[in-house]
C-alpha cells in the first residue's frame, strides 16, 4: 500500500471557517456536465492561488515525504503544492464514487504523486461523508465496492495526504454539508527521464492518453489530457503536435487527405490541416464535453456529447441536425454504413440511428452505463454486422444486427473495472481496454483472452499498426507496442 498520513489540526477552526466563507462567497459549480454522475456529483470550485499554496506548503513540509522512489529506482523530490486548489462541497445525496486520483504532469520531470486534502467542516456537522479506502478497484462494477481497508471521519482542520494510486471514495453525505480543500503534491525527478523503452512511441503524452487513430497512409494520431494531438510516423517518430484545444482531446478521426477532425472536453470540434499543423476551423459543438466522433464515407461527421446529444455535421463543418433520445453522456459512436450509426451511452442504451431521417431505428437497454461500441461486417455473410459493447462493470457483450434488431450473442466479464474501449481487429479478433490497466485480446473461437498487456494505470485505447502489432495507450501517458504476453 502507498503513502497515507493524517495531520490533526493542520488548520485551526478559524482558518477553516474563513476558507469556507470565501469559497461560498465566490460560488460553487455543480458537477453537471463535466463528470458523469457515476463518477461524482459534488459541487466544486477551482481556485488558482499561489500565495495560499505556498503558505500551506511551508506548513506541510515537516510531514510530507521528501523523497519517493519508484520500482525502477528513479528518485523524486518534493517540490511544491499544486497552486490549483479545489474546494469541494457535498450536500445531502452528493458523493465521490470509488476512484484513483489523476496525475497532473508539468513536463517530463515534474508531476503530482500524492493527494493533499484538508477537511474544512467537522464531521459533527453532517452525516455520511467519510473518506473510505479500498484494497483494490471496483471488480464487479461501481456499485459493488471491494473490501474497505481504512475509513477516515472528517474533522475540521484534519489534513490527509495519500498516494494518488490508492482507491478511495467520498461517501454520500446524508445530512448537513461537508467542505474540503483539495490539491496535490508535486515531485521532481532527481535524474532526467530515462530514454523510453524501444517498444514505445516517445515521448508519449503529459498525462492521460485518451484515444488513438490510424490514418490511411499508416501514420498514427494520439490525443490526450494535455490538450495536444500528436502525429506519429508508422514507426513511432513524433512528427507534429497539433495545439489549440483547451482541454482533454477525447476523440480524433481522419476526414480526408491530410485532414483531421477532433473533439474535446472544451466543447469544440476542430478541423486540422496535417501538412501545416494548423487548425482550419473550430466550432462550439455541444453544450458540454464532446466525447466521441465519427465520419461517414461522404465526409459528414457525427459527434456525441456529455449533453446527451448526437450532432451531425456537413462536409464543410456546418451543423445539419441532431439525434435526440439518449439521456446520458454519449461516450462512443460507430459508423455502420452510408447513413447508419451506433451510439453507446452512460444511460445504458445502445442505439441504432439513421442519420438521413434522423430517427432511432433500434435500441438495446442494459442496466449499466456503457462506455464503448464497435462494429464489423461479418466476412462470411452479406453485410451482417457483429457489434461489441463494453460497460462500466467490465463486461463485454456481443450482438448481431439482423435488419433493425439487435440479437444478443454472448457476454462475459472482460475486465475487473470499467471497459474503456472495444475494437475489432481486421482478422476478427476483439481487443478491449479496461480501467484495471489491462489490454486484452479475445479470439471468439476460444473462451478467455488470448493475450494481455498491462499499463501502469487505466488502459484507454488500442489499435492495430500496419505491420499487425497492437499499439495501446493509457492514463500512464504511454503508447506501447511491445509483445503481448
Ligand atoms: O471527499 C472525500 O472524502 C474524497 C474526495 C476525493 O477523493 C477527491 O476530491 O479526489
Ligand atoms: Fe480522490
Amino acid at each position: 500500500m502507498g503513502h497515507c498520513l493524517l495531520v490533526h489540526g493542520f488548520l485551526d477552526a478559524e482558518e477553516c471557517a474563513a476558507l469556507i466563507d470565501a469559497a461560498e462567497a465566490r460560488g460553487f459549480v455543480g458537477a453537471g456536465s463535466d463528470y458523469p454522475p457515476s463518477y461524482r456529483n459534488n459541487d466544486r470550485q477551482v481556485l488558482d492561488d499561489d500565495a495560499l499554496a505556498r503558505r500551506l506548503f511551508e506548513r506541510l513540509r515537516a510531514y510530507a515525504p521528501e523523497r519517493l522512489v519508484d520500482a525502477d529506482g528513479a528518485g523524486w523530490r518534493l517540490h511544491a503544492l499544486n497552486e490549483r486548489l479545489r474546494l469541494c462541497r457535498y450536500r445531502p445525496g452528493q458523493r465521490f464514487n470509488i476512484h484513483q486520483d489523476g496525475v497532473h504532469h508539468r513536463g517530463a520531470d515534474e508531476r503530482t504523486r500524492l493527494t493533499f486534502m484538508i477537511y474544512l467542516t467537522d464531521g459533527d456537522a453532517f452525516d455520511g461523508g467519510d473518506t473510505v479506502f479500498y484494497a483494490q478497484g471496483p471488480q464487479g462494477g461501481i456499485d459493488d465496492a471491494p473490501p474497505v481497508v481504512a475509513r477516515v471521519r472528517p474533522r475540521a482542520g484534519l489534513l490527509i495526504v495519500f498516494d494518488h494510486t490508492l482507491w478511495h471514495a467520498g461517501e454520500a453525505v446524508t445530512r448537513g454539508v461537508k467542505h474540503i480543500l483539495r490539491s496535490d503534491l508535486l515531485y521532481r525527478r532527481e535524474t532526467p527521464a530515462p530514454v523510453a523503452a524501444p517498444a514505445a512511441f516517445s515521448p508519449g503524452h503529459e498525462g492521460y492518453v485518451w484515444s488513438l487513430a490510424r490514418l490511411r497512409d499508416g501514420r498514427i494520431v494520439s490525443s490526450g489530457r494535455d490538450a495536444a494531438i500528436r502525429l506519429w510516423s508508422p514507426e513511432g517518430v513524433l512528427q507534429a503536435r497539433l495545439l489549440g484545444h483547451r482541454q482533454s482531446v477525447l476523440s480524433v478521426c481522419e476526414v480526408g487527405r491530410d485532414r483531421l477532425a477532433s473533439v474535446s472536453r472544451d466543447r469544440c470540434l476542430r478541423w486540422w490541416d496535417l501538412r501545416s499543423g494548423e487548425c482550419v476551423r473550430e466550432v462550439v459543438a455541444h453544450e458540454a464535453a464532446v466525447l466521441s466522433l465519427l465520419r461517414f464515407d461522404d465526409g459528414r461527421l457525427a459527434s456525441g456529447g456529455a449533453d446527451a446529444r448526437i450532432a451531425l455535421w456537413s462536409q464543410d463543418g456546418e451543423p445539419v441536425g441532431d439525434l435526440h433520445g439518449h439521456r446520458g453522456w454519449v461516450w462512443s459512436l460507430c459508423r455502420l454504413d452510408a447513413h447508419r450509426l451506433l451510439s453507446a451511452s452512460e444511460d445504458g442504451e445502445l442505439r441504432l440511428w439513421d442519420a438521413q431521417s434522423r430517427s432511432c431505428l433500434a435500441m438495446w437497454n442494459g442496466t449499466t452505463p456503457l462506455r464503448s461500441v464497435d462494429a464489423r461486417v461479418h466476412p462470411a455473410s452479406d453485410g451482417l454486422h457483429c457489434i461489441a459493447i463494453g460497460d462500466i462493470d467490465g463486461r463485454v457483450r456481443l450482438f448481431e444486427l439482423h435488419g433493425d434488431r439487435f440479437i444478443a450473442l454472448r457476454d462475459w466479464p472482460a475486465h475487473d473495472a470499467a471497459v474503456r474501449r472495444v475494437r475489432w481487429l481486421d482478422d476478427g479478433r476483439l481487443v478491449s481496454c479496461g480501467e484495471d490497466g489491462r489490454v486484452r485480446l479475445w479470439s471468439l473461437e476460444c473462451d478467455g483472452h488470448v493475450a494481455e498487456r498491462r499499463h501502469a494505470n487505466f488502459a484507454t485505447d488500442a489499435i492495430e499498426l500496419a505491420d499487425g502489432r497492437l499499439l495501446s495507450c493509457g492514463y500512464d501517458g504511454e503508447l506501447r507496442f511491445d509483445a503481448m504476453g
